[in-house]
């Protein structure tokens, strides 16, 4: 039997959407309240994302805090690139940045 390689599978989620959202729950059940901040800004961006929920997956809750060495979650992605948890989102957001983000993956 071969080996998950966890880190492998982040990759690829991560570089086949535009933008990623690794959280608790899902978009429309959010099981945390960070996660349902991120999901509430992306909304307000107009954002088509996907989500990852890691309660459903204790190697990939693990594996996403060793792929960006961020210790939390929710974690963003866009276009591959880390960009953050809630509270970078929000500060992004507030400043329209996230917005531009978002804007550059339609
Ligand atoms: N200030 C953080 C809040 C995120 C946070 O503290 N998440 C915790 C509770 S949901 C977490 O991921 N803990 C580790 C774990 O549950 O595996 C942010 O900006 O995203």
């Amino acid at each position: 039997m071969s080996e998950r390689n966890v880190q492998q599978e982040i990759h690829d989620t991560v570089t086949a959407n535009p933008v990623v959202l690794y959280m608790k729950g899902s978009a429309s059940f959010p099981m945390c309240g960070f996660s349902a901040a991120a999901v509430q800004l992306l909304k307000n961006c107009g954002a088509q994302f996907v989500t990852v929920n890691v309660l459903e997956d204790q190697d990939i809750r693990q594996g996403i805090k060793d792929y960006a060495n961020w210790p939390t979650i929710p974690q963003l992605y866009i276009q591959g690139e880390f960009i953050g948890g809630s509270d970078i989102m929000k500060e992004l957001y507030a400043n329209g940045e996230l917005q531009k983000q978002i804007d550059a993956t339609k």
